[in-house]
């Protein structure tokens, strides 16, 4: 791990920007504008990874990607994220931010679904010059199954830890994790998550990478390995994005036990 203590790693999710209950493609344009209004507002080093939302999720389900190679399906699922991305860089760019699209599946490699291989010198080198990474949920070539899929909450921790981050975020459409009352659970460490484990689930829309128990499990792991802690809280909410950035405890709060 390389020590790069000012950068921070957020995800945009893609419950926030697009609508997961919709057909393929489906973008949330208004919310996208102005989640990148408040990113504007940071000056920091930042990378961001997107989730894919309905226009990853909807070709992978179909085509079972979660489970192997599928060609047609690849394509048009990889086509999609990149489709996506564009939007969402484009949008970036609009408000100013020097953001640059950054497509996983072309300098990444998976082992059974598991990524091992993610190069990040480009990355960190883009960071020198202010500029902003955008990566995504993606697709990726797997020695085991052919492909499988990269979700940004299985990148985003990889490479928070290769850069050695400072601060990781998670915005999606919940106010955090919810417990089964509906009310914030404030933090989550590896000792605490057993019991409550029970009120995470999938994701309520289309989606093939383990919704909000998938994040969790993922960001536990980065917050065990390295000590990094993570905030999941909700970009939905006007005003989170800007205020996770500004330095404050948004949401959930993942991070290792004392
Ligand atoms: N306990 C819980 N608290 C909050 N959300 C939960 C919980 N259990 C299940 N969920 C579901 O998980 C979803 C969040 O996971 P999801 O993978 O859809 O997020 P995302 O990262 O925004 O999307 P994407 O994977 O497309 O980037 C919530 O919108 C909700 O439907
Ligand atoms: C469905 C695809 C292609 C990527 C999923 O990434 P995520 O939305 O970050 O979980």
């Amino acid at each position: 791990m390389s020590s790069n203590s000012d950068i921070t790693v957020l995800k945009v999710g893609g419950s926030a920007v697009t609508d997961k209950n919709a057909a393929a493609g489906s973008a949330k344009s208004d919310e996208m504008e102005r989640i990148a209004k408040e990113i504007a507002g940071f000056s920091g080093k930042l990378v961001i990874v997107h989730g894919a939302g309905s226009f990853g999720h909807v070709y992978a389900k179909e085509y079972g990607l979660d489970k192997g190679f599928h060609e047609e399906g690849f394509l048009k699922t990889h086509d999609s994220v990149r489709e996506l991305n564009e939007m969402i860089v484009k949008t970036l760019r609009a408000e100013g931010i020097p953001a640059v699209p950054l497509n996983p599946l072309s300098f990444s490699l998976c082992e059974d679904g598991r990524l091992t291989f993610l190069y990040t010198g480009q990355i960190e080198e883009m960071l020198k010059h202010n500029l902003v990474p955008v990566l995504h949920g993606d697709v990726c070539m797997d020695t085991v199954r052919g492909s499988c899929i990269l979700s940004g909450d299985q990148s985003l921790p990889y490479v928070a830890a290769a850069l050695g981050a400072k601060r990781v975020g998670l915005g999606s459409a919940t106010d955090g994790v919810l417990d089964s009352d509906g009310k914030t659970i404030p933090k989550i460490t590896p000792d605490s998550f057993d019991s409550v484990k029970q009120h995470i689930g999938g994701s309520a829309g289309t989606d093939v990478t383990g919704g909000m128990l998938g994040k969790v499990s993922e960001i536990l792991d980065l917050a065990e390995k390295t000590g990094i802690e993570s905030c999941i809280f909700n970009a939905n909410t006007p005003g989170s994005v800007a205020a996770y950035l500004k330095g404050e405890v948004v949401g959930t709060v993942i991070c290792k036990d004392d």
